[in-house]
């Protein structure tokens, strides 16, 4: 049974280049890697969706707080299968964002902290419901706000695919978020938290 692990950080964090990274160095260390990102954008119609949304497609779909995290919840149940497969036949299963997304940006757009409502329901959801497969460890990359914004935006600038969504261009959202995110850590949310920057080289050697 392979171990799994989430990347987890603000829009722009690094979140794909540190998976990378963990993946390169993983497999030269000889074990075998498995990745996948959500949510999953052309593979599933909940995921599509709720980028649509984002960008300013379907009405007012995007006001509800609920309905967009029940969306990304919708596109992971849809992976819960293809998780376990890649556990049974891996060492490591290395997640780009997990359940910990849908908990950190809904809890702060309705201005919660992580002892709030929404996190306790993305976790009955998630984990309860849906019995998708509880991380082993999470890593938040600690990727300032300012930074990681600054990053988005020149991503978006190079590539009009990846043009900020509403998300993105929310700077309170992202700070309240953040703020989320270091209190999941500091509760050890749903699995042991390892926080750190991305260019925390001596770290990332003690994760798996
Ligand atoms: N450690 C780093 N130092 C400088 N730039 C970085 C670093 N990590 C990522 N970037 C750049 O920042 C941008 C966002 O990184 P990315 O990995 O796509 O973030 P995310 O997946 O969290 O949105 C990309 O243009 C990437 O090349
Ligand atoms: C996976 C996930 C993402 N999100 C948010 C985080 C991002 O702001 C947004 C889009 O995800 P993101 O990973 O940023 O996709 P991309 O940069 O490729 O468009 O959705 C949630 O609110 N809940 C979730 O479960």
């Amino acid at each position: 049974m392979g171990t799994l692990i989430v990347v987890e950080g603000l829009d722009g964090a690094g979140k794909r280049t540190m998976a990378d990274t963990l993946t390169t160095r993983w497999e030269a260390d000889g074990r075998t890697v498995a990745t996948m990102a959500f949510p999953r954008y052309g593979e599933s119609v909940h995921a599509d969706i709720a980028s649509e949304a984002l960008h300013g497609e379907h009405g007012d779909l995007r006001s509800s707080a609920y309905a967009m995290a029940m969306l990304f919840a919708l596109d992971r149940r849809d992976a819960a299968d293809a998780i376990r497969d890649l556990l049974a036949t891996h060492d490591v299963v290395l997640l780009d964002r997990y359940v910990a997304s849908n908990a950190a940006y809904t809890a702060a757009r309705l201005g919660e902290s992580a002892d709030g409502d929404a996190v306790e329901w993305v976790a009955r959801l998630e984990f309860d419901r849906f019995a998708l497969p509880v991380p082993d460890r999470q890593i938040l990359l600690g990727t300032d706000p300012e930074l990681a914004r600054a990053r988005a935006t020149s991503r978006a600038a190079d590539d009009e695919s990846r043009a900020l969504d509403a998300y993105e261009r929310d700077t309170a959202l992202q700070h309240a978020t953040f703020a989320v995110y270091r209190d999941l850590v500091a509760r050890s949310w749903r699995s042991p938290w390892t926080a750190i920057s991305d260019s925390d080289d001596a770290v990332l050697h003690t994760l798996v």
